[in-house]
This record gives C-alpha cells, structure tokens and sequence, in this order.
C-alpha cells in the first residue's frame, strides 16, 4: 500500500494540505485514550482547577464589599480580615496552580511517553519497503519533535480548555444572576471575538503544517549530510552544502515568520474586542449608578470579573497556537502509525523448527516499486549444508534474493519454502533469528566491541563473545586498544579500518551461530594482509552451514558447491566452477573479464 504521506519533497511548492476539525477531535480522543491509565491523576488536576475557578469569585467579593459596605460603614475593624481574606485566596490560587499544573505535566509526560514507545515500535515493525520510500530525517522529526508538539498540548492546551469552559459557564451565570442587562451588553462582543478566532484558526492551522513539514526537511538535510559527511569533505562541498542547507532554513524561517505575523494580527485584535467590553461595562454601568440601580462596588467587581470572562478568550488564542501546532503534528504521527507493514505475519505463523537450510524459490516473480520486474520466474534450491554462490553482472537480482530470503520483501508471484514451510507461514522472529547476514553495508552501532559483537546474543558469556573474536580474527587487534573489548566504537564504527570493522561483523554472526548464513560479499578491495585474515574468519564462519553467498569477485567463491549466474532475474547458468568454466558461457566471459591473465586456466586460489 502507498503511502500518500510518506514521501516528502524538497522545495515543495505546494500549499499544506488542509488539517480537518476531525483530526483534532481525534487527537483529543486518542490523548485521552492515552492518558486513561492515569485517570486518578487526571481527576485530582481537574479538582484542582476547578477549585482554582471558584477561588477567583472569592477577591472581586471582597472588594465589592470592601467598597459598598466598609467604607461607608467606616468598618475599621473589618480591614485586617478583608487583608487576611485576599492574601489567603491569593496563597490558595497558587497552591492550586501548583498542584494542577504539576500533576497535569505528569499524565502529559506519560502520554507522550506511551506515545513515542508506540511510535517507535511501530516504525521497528514498518517493513523495508517502508523505508525505501520514507525518508530517514523526516521520520526521525516525528518522532522528536512532532511528539513533541503533543506534549504541549496535552500538558498546557488540554485540561485548560476544560477550566476555562468552566469558569467561563460560572461566571457568566452569576453576572447574568447579578444584572442581566450589563450582562448581555458586555457579551456582545465575544461572537465577534469567536468570529475572528475561528477566521483566524484557519490560517494558523495551515501555516503551522508548513513550519512541521519544514523542520521535516531541515531534519532530512541534517541525516543525509551529517552521516555522509566524508563524501562531502572529500569532494570539498561544504560551501554547496551549506547553501542548500540555507535554502531549506529560509523555507522554515518564512513559514514560521508567516504564523508570527497571523498571531500579531489576530491578537490586537482581540484586545481591542476586548477593551470595547470594557467600555461597554463602564459607560452603562457608570450611568446605572449615576441613576443609583447599581452600586459602585458591583461596577469594580463586574470590571475584574470581565477580566476573568475575557481570561479564557484569550487563553483559548494561546491555546489555539498549541492546538494547531499539535493538530499539525499529529496528523504527521498518525500517518506512520495507520502505515500497516506490507510484510505481516499470518495470526496462525508457526515459529521455524531448528533451521537445516533447504532453501526453494519457486516460480518467483518480484518488483521493488511496481514498475520494473526484478526476478521474473525465478526457481532456485539452495541446498543444506552447502555453499551456493550467486553471481552476475551489477544490478542483476542477487541482493534481492538475500531480501526475499530474509523476507524484507514478500514475492508478488510465486513462493519461497524454507524446509519445505512457505516463508509466508513461519514467525519473522523464528526465521530472522536463525539466519545470520554479514552485509557488504556494515553497520556498527554506537557502544563498545563488546556491546557490538554481542549483538546477535545479548545473553553470550565473556568467553563466548571471545572466543568468536578469535574466530573472526578480530581479538588480536581488539587487545591492541587501550581499553580492549570495552573500546568505544564511533558512530557505525568510524574509529575502525574497513577491514577491523568487517571482522567484528564476522565474529557478531559467528557468535550468533546461526544455521543459516548469506554473506553479502564486500565490493571495496582490501590489502592482503587483510583480506587474507577475513576469508580464513570467514571460511571458519561458514564451515558446516547452509551458505549463500552474494559474490561481486570471483576470486573468493570458486570452491562454493554450486555457482549460480544470475543474468536480469533469471538464473542463466549454475554449476561448480569447472563445470562453468567448461560450458564457455557467461561465467566464463564474467571470468575472463575479472582474470584477464590465466585465459583458460581456473585461479586456484
Ligand atoms: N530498495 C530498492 N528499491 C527499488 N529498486 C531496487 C531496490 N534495491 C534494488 N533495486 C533495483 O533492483 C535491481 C536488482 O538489484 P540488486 O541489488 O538485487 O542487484 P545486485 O545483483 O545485488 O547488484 P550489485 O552487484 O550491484 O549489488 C536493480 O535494478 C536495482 O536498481
């Protein structure tokens, strides 16, 4: 299944896709739904703000009375307590802010905790094709910063809504209680104000979109250029890198400037909305004293409680900024998260028994995108126990056939059988573990030798993950380092030679022990020393395996059991070497062309 989201363009043009009031009314659902292991917590916030909302009814009483009842009464004695009553509501109000914003940061952090384990999962069990189409940095930034977003929204946007809805519904019926007419008059202006927020959520929503998918782009730079940062270098780019970095900078610079300049609008505009309220108050309320329907005192405290009215108002054009921001981002999450891998397992998959190696390609069509036939009626055995090398020209199928084996990708005709079981109808876990693949791509993770050799067996003994050191050829100049086996490795191990790092791959799948081995053979040539001491690491790794090897020298395979010659998806030739030799074909000229020297004589070596 295509993703319609998964592919982000560079300098893309084209106006955000719109976000609906449907994702941000899910996106309240699935945080909540999120947040439901934590409802006790949930509750005591919403106590809390509650009680934070009738707290503020408690100072503007005060000074009501302070100024209808004290004064005229010249009440001396009743200061100290009105003193003691506003300072107490103040200390209660923090008290209650404190505890509402602190246990509401909680649930939101646990939210965002589930939800990021969530994604991530999810992304470890997106299948390869997956990754071909999506770009790395794009993914990483949703899982960063676009989590990230929801964060602010479920620890600041959230249960705000839900206060100021009532404190709004509280005060409203009050001043409607207390004099209905100012009351209406000063209400006047919030459809004008919903008007103008609802005009302006719009434009914010679908700036925001932009400024996301920006970062996205920026983040896609950053992972390409910083890991390739050799290639650069070494074509002396960093000016051209920079430029283009620039270009996707200035992208997010102007979007996220655009959001600035709607919010500079929108919230004078607000102000002035909310000023004429005020306005509004005073003039009539001042006139309904003058003609002594109402008391001064009731005109103070109507002016601080259409503070407190306007207070969700504005609030709600903050949090309109967060619900965008999170809608955005949300929406960017989702995306990944309604992905189904395409390589899925059958609910009824039956783990792989012990694996002997018996390998069948029958009838197997395959095609990465649809578009060209990688293998075209591909039928292949691989037998147990033996070493069956695949060779041809570049771009050929070989690797796609360790693919298939390894099922990142599932044929679109035919099938493939692992002991006589369809690969369809076995456990990923059962398959994948019983395979080992020394990849021409190595990749080392960040962490110590031994952290990395005991890849395949978190649980190997120290004289285990030795001995395959040994066996790989790898524990002598493992010793040589200062810190041995607890050496930190660089990022996909740069502090190591080629060759270093091809042996610390061997002794990771030797120790992993697998009955199964593909070895994707290396391209890059190594000086002989080296080489010399990865084929003996090698043949040892091999030794008493089902092998497939992927083989671009031929030089390294000519004692396989069997060389299979691959031409455009088809097998063109099999057989040992000799035999190839002899029947005068394609093997024969790929040889010819690789040993110019000894035309006619098979390289013993
Ligand atoms: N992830 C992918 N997405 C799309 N096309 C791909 C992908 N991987 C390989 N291909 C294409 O499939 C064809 C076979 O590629 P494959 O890597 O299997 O060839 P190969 O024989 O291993 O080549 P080489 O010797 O150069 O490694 C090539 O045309 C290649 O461009």
């Amino acid at each position: 299944m295509e993703n319609r989201w998964g592919r982000t363009r560079p300098h893309d043009d084209r106006p955000p896709t719109k976000i609906k009031d449907k994702t941000i009314r899910n996106m309240y659902k699935r945080m909540f739904f999120h947040v439901k292991g934590h409802w006790s917590l949930l509750l005591l916030a919403l106590v809390c703000l509650i009680a934070n909302s009738l707290l503020e009814f408690v100072i503007p009483q005060l000074t009501r009375y302070t100024i209808d009842v004290a004064i005229p009464a010249k009440d001396y004695q009743v200061l100290p307590w009105i003193a003691g009553g506003v300072l107490g509501t103040a200390v209660l109000l923090g008290l209650f802010g404190y505890w509402s914003s602190t246990t509401l940061a909680s649930v939101g952090q646990r939210a965002i905790f589930d939800l990021r384990n969530e994604l991530y999962r999810h992304l470890q069990n997106l299948d390869m094709a997956y990754y071909d189409r999506n770009r790395t940095g794009d993914l990483m930034s949703r899982v960063t910063s676009d989590v990230g977003m929801l964060q602010q929204l479920v620890s600041n946007g959230m249960m705000q809504i839900a206060t100021d809805l009532f404190t709004f519904t509280a005060i409203a019926l009050y001043m409607f209680y207390v004099d209905w007419q100012l009351t209406l008059l000063m209400l006047a202006t919030f459809p004008l104000m919903l008007f103008t927020t609802r005009m302006f959520s719009k434009r914010i929503r679908s700036s925001f979109k932009t400024v996301q998918q920006s970062v996205a782009e920026v983040s896609n730079h950053l992972q390409d250029t910083l890991s390739g940062i050799r290639v650069i270098k070494s074509f002396a780019n960093e000016d051209y890198e920079s430029e283009r970095f620039a270009v996707r900078s200035e992208t997010n610079m102007r979007a996220n400037l655009r959001t600035v300049r709607l919010r500079a609008v929108y919230e004078p505009i607000i102000d002035l909305l909310n000023y004429l309220g005020m306005v509004a108050v005073l003039v009539f309320g001042a006139w309904q004293v003058i003609r002594g329907n109402l008391t001064v005192g009731t005109i103070v405290a109507f002016l601080a409680y259409l503070r407190l009215l306007q207070n969700p108002i504005r609030h709600f054009s903050r949090i309109l900024n967060t619900i965008q921001q999170s809608a955005a981002a949300y929406e960017r999450i989702t995306e990944v998260l309604e992905t189904k891998p395409q390589v899925t397992e059958k609910p009824d998959a039956i783990p792989l028994p012990p694996v002997r190696g018996h390998i069948r390609f029958r009838g197997v069509g395959f095609s990465y995108r649809g578009d060209v036939q990688v293998l075209k009626d591909f039928n292949l055995e691989i037998n147990p126990g033996k070493v069956t090398a695949l060779v041809g020209p570049s771009g050929a199928g070989k690797s796609t056939v360790a693919h298939l084996i390894a099922r990142f990708y599932d044929p679109q005709q035919g099938f493939i059988t692992m002991d006589g079981h369809e690969l369809k109808d076995i456990t990923l876990k059962s398959l994948r573990e019983q395979m080992g693949v020394v990849s021409q791509d190595i990749v080392l993770f960040n962490g110590t030798v031994r952290d990395n050799i005991r890849y395949g067996k978190p649980d190997a003994t120290e004289a285990e993950i030795m001995a395959a050191a040994r066996a790989a050829n790898a524990h002598d100049f493992i010793v040589s380092f200062p810190s041995g086996y607890d050496a930190e490795i660089g990022e996909r191990g740069v502090k190591l030679s080629g060759g270093q790092k091809q042996r610390l791959s061997i002794a990771r799948a030797i120790l992993k022990n697998p009955r199964l081995i593909v070895l994707d053979e290396a391209t890059a040539s190594l000086d002989t020393e080296s080489e010399h001491l990865i084929q003996d690491a090698l043949s040892r790794l091999l030794a008493g395996r089902t092998c497939l090897v992927i083989a671009h020298r031929l030089s390294t395979i000519q004692s396989a059991d069997r060389i299979v010659v691959l031409d455009r998806g088809t097998i063109a030739e099999s057989g040992t070497h000799d035999q190839l030799l002899a029947l005068n074909g394609k093997y024969r000229r790929l040889y010819d062309l690789q040993f110019p020297q000894d035309q006619g004589e098979p390289n013993p070596t």
